[in-house]
């Protein structure tokens, strides 16, 4: 396959340990080339770790790797200048001024975009001057992010971009991947949040214990079975749900899969509605937030990756 035609990031069976635990299982993924892929997963699921591999900062113990059809670690000083790398955390010399920080890092680009340019876009003008160290976390993560695009990257590896920013931050942020993705450019975003996740990526790929377990668009992945419907309502707790499954028709299930949340699942008509706002009326209580239709993301994932806490 030559290196125009291949994908932005081809993984096959990759596997990475860490002493006796398993950070990366045999993952398998694709990611087209100037298309925005989100990998979720709950901490500790292998998503950095994999982003790390792609960048060629680790070595994976086994499994096929290609970014834009290079070879991470063996092809690095050609691969290197083609992608932008934004590390979760960010990090920097903390004596450096914001502004020195990005010039520096434009010079060792050969078609840099401009750097003024940037720290004006990112909202960094007026802490052009500011020592690193000084900088507020989100001032941080924004010149971060001003350093993986200065040098106009084909592919850019965004880990968890918007931990921490401000919601105009985070707006600014979800803007520029829309920007990069309208120009061409690829993004293989990581991320906790749904809505980022649903907002800005083409495909979505939930990763949980180092192996991918969903994998398509947000729609795909939201979609109900074939014939049946959701219904969704918020209450007060531990309703006598019981009642409500006599009252409804065979085909449909009741469940509370959070405390005070309720699902409704099956062939939900209108009548099922009724049925359910009276059993919430015989109660005294509203069925808040009341809605027929598609599941969330989040809904998905909590279903695929389970709703305990890792450790
Ligand atoms: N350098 C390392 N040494 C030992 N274990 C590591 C190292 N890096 C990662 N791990 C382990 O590998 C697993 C996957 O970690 P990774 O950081 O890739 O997950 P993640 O999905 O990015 O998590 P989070 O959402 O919390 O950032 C975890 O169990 C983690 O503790």
């Amino acid at each position: 396959m030559s290196n125009a035609d291949s994908p932005a990031v081809e993984l096959r069976g990759l596997t990475k340990r860490f002493g006796a635990s398993i950070a990366v299982d045999g993952l398998d993924l694709r990611m087209e080339r100037g298309s925005v892929l989100a990998l979720l997963g709950p901490n500790g699921a292998g998503k950095t770790t994999t982003t790390e591999i792609c960048e060629g900062f680790q070595k994976p113990d086994s499994g096929a790797v290609r970014v834009l059809g290079l070879d991470p670690i063996g092809q690095s000083e050609l691969l290197r200048p083609r992608i932008g790398v934004m590390p979760q955390g960010g990090g920097a010399y903390p004596g450096v001024r914001a502004d020195e920080m990005l010039h520096l890092v434009a010079t060792c680009a050969a078609h840099p975009l401009d750097p003024e340019w940037l720290l004006d876009v990112l909202g960094l003008t007026g802490s052009r001057r500011t020592p690193y160290k000084r900088l507020s976390g989100g001032q941080q993560q924004r010149l971060s992010l001003a350093c993986a695009l200065v040098g106009r990257p084909e592919l850019v590896f965004l880990d968890e971009p918007t931990a921490g920013l401000d919601p105009q931050a985070r707006r600014l942020v979800w803007e520029l991947v829309t920007a990069l993705r309208r120009d061409g450019v690829g993004v293989l975003l990581t991320t906790h949040l749904m809505d980022e996740a649903e907002a800005l990526a083409d495909r979505v790929v939930i990763v949980d214990r180092g192996r991918a377990v969903a994998d398509g668009t947000a729609a795909e992945l939201t979609a109900a079975p074939e014939g049946t419907q959701e219904l969704r309502f918020r209450s007060q707790r531990g309703l006598p749900l019981e009642l409500l499954r006599a009252a409804l028709p065979e085909r449909c299930e009741a469940t509370e899969p959070r405390p005070g949340e309720y699902l409704v699942r099956g062939a939900v008509d209108p009548q099922v509605v009724s049925t359910v706002t009276a059993f919430c009326a015989q109660h005294g209580v509203f069925a808040e937030d009341l809605r027929v239709g598609q599941r969330s993301l989040e809904d998905v994932f909590l279903e695929l990756t389970g709703r305990e806490l890792r450790s």
